[in-house]
């Protein structure tokens, strides 16, 4: 269980830096030229709109609309924090919107209103219709939020769902079909106490009995208790959950009830009423942020409990994300008039299956897991899981048209398979797989200019998300009040001054194993204890004598100043003549992995070979399968220059160490990356059955400069220079490297101290 911190300044700032918020709107045309714009407004512009008016249906052939969903509150029922506001409800479907888009591909308008009347709120968002193709209504308190969506279902034809009933009891039925299911016990005959009588409450409540729960064995609660025929002016929602009881609370209510459901608020449950409930209980504490018991208390209480909550950072995270993008996605696919019943139990089942099948390894590293299968700890997907799209949309989609309610059904299911898989952009999966891969098993990372803000900042991140623990270099009053005035927040941390009186024992030891090393290679004894006294030595002596695991170096050094004491100390791994830096662009597409981007000048082909070997080997450490492209100006033979020939004869060097490697080369690179060229002109070549994701470049020149471009002109967000090659793990920042881009240089080291220094 990780323990992740994220505290308040952290999650003010990621809002607030940059661009305030978390989306912003991009064209989708090229709007380069004058005829460009010509054609995207006025005059051209007038075509498609006159289009529309003679065929109104065309709205989603001419505009974005079908892929566009509107997500609107009023701030009345924000998570668990009540009525907020319309305003202090925007960061949370701005958030909506975020995971729409990253989940599902679906585009996003948030909507904030000034609405609290139902009236009033029904008419403003019907009157939005035509923008939208669907409408996700999100954080709307109960009791107004039923009619509200019952008269916006009734009344538009685009698909109008409200999350928080539908998705929460999509979700939490999947979940508690596959709980009952482990315990052994029959949805029919159990026990059900729902804390919470709101929107989400009412709509779980009502799913679970349509699949087959006793309302007499359902016990509801709201602020006041249970809702019992004591109880008077109960809405006509609470008076259909009304049960003839004389019990009155929720300790009452939980004794021998073998589930409970909290879509309630946070910590109203306590360990002896999870005590008190039947054998093998079933708990579900949803509210959000925090829920209505711990985790920890849960488990503490009763052992055996199957525990759920809304939160990622525990197992069993039961949340609507798990639903909302996907079923949208379905519902847009087919162009469904609503999300009807038949598309709600499809999405359940679909939701409760996926749970049983074997869970894909890029998911197991996502989650930083070993071993992830159906199980008390394992009762629903885990919402990075990418099947959830190719798995949720689908079944969503059918039962729409089975139902008849889709006006575009689909016809080729393979085609739209594909298509789902395209929309998964793979960007933000390589960061997440190092994270949770370094989190799984933290290690004692040494920043070598800890009097540096950035390094200290990074220290503070990467040591709050559980990567690492850090160990900080330099003169510990600087590096205290650099703490101090920055507010970063590092107390456990351990600090070393390597010229500090303190450490002359060491620095004597490190210096007489570096004597050892290097005496017949220019130090003698007394230059191999003072050089101790520098950074980047006494770092890197921490790593080869495993009193640290890995070193953080370079942020203000020049890169060979850096990268000598690590060879000098560490060294290069066996059977390797020469280091190499690569560098990981991170695209929507997958990531590229470039090399070598930082190290050799101009390589022999026999070193060219071993970058490339080095390099396909770092790629497989992320479970992807290297497919990599050996560039040159010149394409098999085109040019007979030296520089291509080396680059052709380093290739027939690769395949022969390791022939079953994914490779071609000499190959510009417009070639590798252009798949029906290199088909119809070389049909042999082993990059014609899929896509390149590694690039080997010429010489250091070349490389440098490609990644240079694609960071500063593509855009794109980079990880690296990791430094291929040694024994130990020394990474070398860039000078300038942002604080993001040193905690990604972290879990890069973290990963790399797992295999390296078992
Ligand atoms: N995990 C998930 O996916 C989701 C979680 N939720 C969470 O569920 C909670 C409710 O959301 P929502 O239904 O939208 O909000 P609503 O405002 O519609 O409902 C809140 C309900 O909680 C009841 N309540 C408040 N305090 C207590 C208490 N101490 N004991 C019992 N009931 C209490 C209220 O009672 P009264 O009627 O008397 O005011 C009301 O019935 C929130 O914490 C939210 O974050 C919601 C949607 C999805
Ligand atoms: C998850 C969610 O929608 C809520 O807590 O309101
Ligand atoms: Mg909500």
């Amino acid at each position: 269980m990780n323990n992740r911190k994220i505290n308040k300044q952290d999650a003010l700032d990621y809002h607030s830096q940059g661009r305030p918020g978390k989306i912003k709107v991009v064209p989708t045309k090229n709007t380069k030229t004058q005829r460009d714009l010509s054609l995207a407004y006025s005059p051209g512009v007038a075509e498609p709109c006159l289009a529309i008016k003679d065929n109104p249906e065309d709205v989603y052939k001419y505009t974005a609309k079908g892929n566009l969903v509107a997500v609107i509150s009023n701030g009345t029922a924000v998570l668990g924090l009540g009525d907020i506001g319309p305003e202090a409800g925007k960061p949370v479907m701005e958030g909506k919107g975020v995971l729409f888009k990253i989940f599902a591909d679906i585009d996003v308008f948030d909507i904030e209103l000034n609405a609290k009347g139902v009236e009033e709120f029904i008419t403003v968002v019907k009157a939005l219709e035509p923008t939208f193709g669907g409408i996700n209504l999100e954080d709307i308190k109960a009791p107004e939020c039923f009619e509200i969506e019952k008269r916006l279902k009734a009344e538009l034809k685009i698909p109008v769902m409200h999350d928080d009933q539908h998705g929460t009891a999509i979700i939490s039925a999947a979940a508690l079909i596959n709980a009952l299911e482990l315990v052994d016990k029959k949805i029919e005959e159990v026990r059900i106490v729902v804390n919470g009588a709101g929107a989400a409450a009412i709509a779980c409540a009502k799913l679970y009995i349509e699949l087959g729960a006793s309302k007499a064995n359902i016990l509801m609660l709201d602020s006041k208790g249970i809702i019992n025929t004591s109880r008077s002016g109960l809405d006509e929602m609470k008076q259909e959950f009304i049960i003839d009881t004389p019990l009155n609370t929720l300790e009452e209510a939980l004794v021998n009830a073998d589930v409970f459901i909290g879509l309630s608020k946070a910590g109203v449950l306590n360990a002896d009423m999870v005590k008190s409930m039947a054998d093998k209980p079933i708990v579900f504490a949803m509210a959000n942020p925090d829920p209505e018991i711990t985790w920890e208390d849960a488990i503490a209480a009763r052992p055996e409990v199957i525990m759920a909550t809304g939160r990622s950072d525990y197992p069993n995270q039961v949340n609507n994300v798990l639903g909302f993008p996907f079923i949208f996605r379905g519902a847009l696919d087919v162009r469904a008039t609503t999300i009807n019943e038949a598309m709600k139990m499809a999405a359940v089942r679909a939701l409760a299956a996926m749970a049983k099948e074997p869970v894909p390894d890029m998911v197991m590293l996502a989650y930083g897991e070993k071993n992830l299968s159906f199980g008390p700890q394992y009762i629903i997907p885990k919402p990075l899981d990418p099947r959830l799209l190719t798995t949720v949309a689908p079944a969503v989609a059918k039962a729409a048209m089975e139902s008849g309610v889709a006006r575009q059904p689909i016809t080729d299911w393979e085609k739209y398979d594909h298509e789902l898989q395209a929309r998964l952009g793979l960007d933000n999966y390589i960061v997440r797989v190092l994270y949770n891969k370094a989190r799984k098993e933290p290690r004692k990372v040494v920043f070598a200019e800890a009097d540096n803000v950035k390094v200290l900042k990074a220290a503070q991140i990467v040591k709050d998300e559980g990567i690492a623990h850090p160990i900080l270099l330099g003169d510990e009053r600087k590096i205290n009040q650099l703490l101090k005035d920055n507010k970063i927040d590092l107390k456990d941390a351990v600090i070393i001054d390597p010229r500090s009186e303190d450490m002359t024992e060491t620095r004597n030891r490190f210096g007489e194993l570096f004597f050892e090393k290097r005496q017949r290679k220019g130090f003698n004894m007394y230059e191999a204890k003072k050089i101790m006294r520098e950074r980047n030595y006494f770092g890197c002596m921490m790593v080869e004598t495993g009193e640290a695991d890995a070193l953080i170096s370079g942020l203000t050094r020049n890169y060979p100043d850096t990268i000598r004491p690590a060879l000098e100390i560490i060294g290069m791994e066996e059977s390797v003549k020469k280091v190499a830096g690569m560098y990981i662009i991170l695209r929507p597409q997958g990531p590229l992995f470039l090399a070598d981007t930082t190290v050799n000048l101009n390589p022999t082909a026999e070193e060219l070979a071993d970058i490339t070997l080095l390099t396909a080997k770092e790629v497989r450490q992320f479970n992807i399968e290297p497919r990599i492209a050996m560039l040159s100006y010149s394409n098999f033979g085109s040019s007979t220059t030296p520089e291509a020939r080396m680059v052709a004869q380093a290739y027939e060097m690769v395949k022969k160490k390791e022939p079953g490697l994914i490779v071609d080369g000499e190959i510009q690179a417009s070639l590798a990356f252009n798949k029906e060229v290199l088909k119809d002109s070389y049909p042999n070549s082993p990059l014609i059955d899929g896509e390149v994701n590694t690039l080997i470049f010429p010489n250091l020149a070349a490389g440098n400069i490609a990644y240079n471009l694609l960071m500063e002109v593509g855009g794109f967000e980079v990880i690296g220079p990791v430094l291929l090659g040694l024994k130990k793990p020394v990474h070398i920042l860039q000078l300038g490297s942002s604080v993001r881009q040193i905690c990604n240089m972290v879990a890069m080291a973290v990963m790399d101290a797992q295999v390296k220094c078992k």
